[in-house]
């Protein structure tokens, strides 16, 4: 059977216009595995409060970072796709979990060029139900719906892939080029506390009180807070940093529900004021540089340390193309295929 290979990241707006922002934001928060409170309840708080307030402030934003050939986190992921399909006979598609560029378009376009067994990779190095799950999950509703035929398996969270590690650190050592700093913040994606305990498949393991995520456990391969400490530890094993000069934070925390902690501003800001001068960063919960990397960090995450009184602030890239990243996901392609 012929087999081809699904790229997924999150997706963009089409433009950084308002009512594109709008009807993005629209379908990315009515999933219920991004706001999972039940549908009437997530209704009225997206249709009826942040559709209505939230687009206009994001569309200012997407303007801030958007490139000439389009959203960077699209653009970045085509480069990716186009890259690894140079390294393959098998065909790589790309589709995006919100947006225009969907999971079934790019099925079809596999189905199309004669493959029936598909490798779905989710972009995302560390499970969660706001990222893997619901790429999975709509994949898999989707073959079920449209293509009885295909089969579809996934390549689970590489968080702790020993390569993967490697590739990471390598590309931190590179981009910061022999530059001293005083602290190198690991800043992952944050997520409500509660999306930890609903993933917990022991039911009873995860009570995000400092030690559960430290304590071995079969939970782990679903908990995001986890696979996000261990990045940074391995990461800082590999490249032998020194205690007390690196530590993990969590960005871009919506509402008023407690979300993973410590929060990337208030550290930044905590960083500045303990007179820290020089610190870098590192965002390995995103593939490809977003928004969330390019306007939250390197601009408003830049504003805060100088404001804190800091000096140096080195923001460092997600993987995007790079050559050592598409050769690891050329090998698992080759090893799955
Ligand atoms: C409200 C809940 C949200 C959860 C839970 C969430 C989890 C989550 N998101 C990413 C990756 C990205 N998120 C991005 C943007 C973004 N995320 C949310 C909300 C949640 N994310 C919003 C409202 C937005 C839009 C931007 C805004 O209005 O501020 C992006 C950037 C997309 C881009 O076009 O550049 C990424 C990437 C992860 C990895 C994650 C959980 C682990
Ligand atoms: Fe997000
Ligand atoms: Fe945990």
């Amino acid at each position: 059977m012929k087999k081809g290979i699904l790229l997924v990241n999150l997706g963009s707006p089409d433009s950084p216009e308002p009512k594109d922002v709008k009807k993005y934001l629209g379908e990315f928060l009515m999933d219920g595995r991004v706001i999972d409170v039940p549908l009437w309840a997530r209704t009225l708080l997206v249709k009826g409060i942040i559709l209505n307030t939230r687009p206009k402030a994001s569309a200012a934003a997407y303007k801030k970072i958007w490139w000439e050939e389009g959203s960077p986190l699209i653009v970045l992921s085509e480069r990716l796709q186009d890259k690894v399909q140079r390294q393959t006979e098998i065909p790589v598609g790309l589709a995006m979990r919100y947006g225009s560029m969907s999971i079934h378009k790019g099925l079809q376009e596999l189905v199309n060029k004669g493959v029936g067994e598909v490798l779905l990779i989710p972009l995302y190095p560390q499970f969660a139900m706001a990222t893997t799950e619901t790429i999975v999950v709509l994949a898999d509703e989707i073959q079920k719906e449209h293509f009885p035929n295909l089969k579809i398996e996934s390549l689970p969270a590489f968080y702790n892939d020993p390569e993967y590690i490697e590739v990471l650190s390598q590309s931190i050592k590179k981009h910061l080029n022999g530059k001293s700093y005083d602290h190198l913040l690991f800043s992952y994606h944050g997520v409500p506390e509660r999306h930890i305990r609903k993933s917990d498949i022991t039911k009873s393991h995860c009570k995000i009180d400092g030690s559960c995520c430290i304590t071995a456990s079969k939970a782990h391969q679903f908990c995001y807070r986890h696979q996000c400490f261990e990045v940074t530890r391995l990461v800082g094993e590999n490249l032998k940093l020194r205690e007390g000069t690196f530590s993990t934070s969590f960005q871009s925390r919506l509402g008023f529900d407690p979300w993973l902690q410590p929060y990337t501003d208030r550290t930044i800001e905590r960083l500045g004021k303990q007179g820290i001068k020089n610190m870098a960063i590192v965002t390995p919960a995103f593939v490809s540089d977003c928004l969330e990397t390019l306007e939250e960090i390197a601009m408003e995450g830049q504003e805060i340390f100088h404001e804190m009184g800091g000096k140096e602030f080195t923001t460092i890239p997600c993987l995007n193309d790079d050559d050592s990243w598409v050769a690891l996901l050329a090998k698992w392609i080759k090893n799955w295929a």
